[in-house]
């Protein structure tokens, strides 16, 4: 039996959000929870906490996919831990919600930005250095805001006990899709049901893909965007990243560090980011 069969027909509130962060895997995040067979999420990102507030609750509803009452609805928008009112607004829907972050070394997911923002411009000549990038007018603009995962974290926390918040590294996400989703499964209360046979290490994209012939791959089709030869997800992931010079580099790593242990100690947990291992 798959998802479509086991649905009444209703659409139902998420209970679950992954709320952010951007460019930390939220969509693979996204796409392999929707593996579970008792999990249904909406393709898109419905940005109803932040852009889409005002069309109203019955608007948001609507926008899920059908489910079964056993059965867990999950949206993502990774904008919404960045908005303090998107946040409030959150807990005012259901203070008991469960909430996914997702947080990746910051300089890749600076590098991953940068690649995203310029992505249609070919010619080096027509974008700014990585470096200028980052510095601009403000080396904080590009740079704090991509790297202070602590600060919005800590957001969450005023609003939400710790124990409705899990926080996950698009790295684990990257080496290790299945230890990721067992953690994922216990954290929303799943019977267990990711199994190896779910993912497959494609070498080209650096990263895992569904493997189209596991018994839980029909779950995801109709709620992920795939290449049907591949089973990865969206073409525009696993974009090359630009090179950095070694003493923006340097600069960069000691610049950030301090963010890092600051969101090592408010989580009570710490990322082994290659970027941060060496200077
Ligand atoms: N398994 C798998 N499949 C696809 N993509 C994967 C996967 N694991 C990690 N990633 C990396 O996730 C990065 C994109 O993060 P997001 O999906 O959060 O980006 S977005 O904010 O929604 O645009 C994007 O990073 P970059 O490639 O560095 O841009 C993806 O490579």
């Amino acid at each position: 039996m798959d998802k479509s069969d086991s649905d009444d027909g209703q659409r139902r509130f998420p209970k679950a959000l992954i709320i952010g962060f951007s460019k930390c895997g939220t969509t693979a995040l996204r796409a392999f929870v929707s593996l579970h067979p008792d999990i249904v999420s909406p393709l898109e990102e419905i940005r109803f906490f932040t852009l889409n507030y005002t069309k109203g609750l019955e608007w948001y509803r609507l926008k899920m996919p059908p489910s079964s009452e056993s059965q867990i609805t999950i949206e993502k928008t990774p904008f919404y831990i960045m908005d303090r009112e998107a946040l409030q607004r959150i807990r005012e829907f259901n203070a008991s919600i469960k909430l996914i972050i997702s947080v990746r070394d910051p300089i890749g997911r600076l590098q991953s930005q940068y690649a995203h923002t310029f992505r249609n411009v070919h010619d080096p000549a027509d974008r700014p250095s990585f470096k200028s990038w980052c510095q601009g007018d403000a080396f904080s603009e590009h740079v704090v805001r991509f790297v202070d995962y602590a600060s919005h974290i800590s957001a969450v926390y005023d609003l939400f006990p710790k124990s409705q918040i899990l926080v996950l590294s698009e790295e684990a996400l990257e080496m290790d899709p299945l230890s990721v989703m067992k953690e994922a499964e216990m954290f929303l209360g799943l019977r267990a049901s990711f199994s190896k046979y779910d993912f497959v290490f494609n070498k080209d994209k650096g990263f895992y893909c569904f493997n189209m012939t596991s018994p839980n791959y029909p779950n995801i089709i109709n709620s992920v965007k795939l290449n049907p030869d591949t089973g990865c997800i969206g073409g525009e992931k696993g974009r090359a990243h630009p090179e950095i010079e070694e003493d923006f580099f340097k600069q960069l790593v000691r610049a950030i560090r301090p963010h890092n242990e600051q969101l090592f100690s408010l989580i009570g947990k710490r990322f082994d980011w290659d970027n941060f291992k060496e200077l």
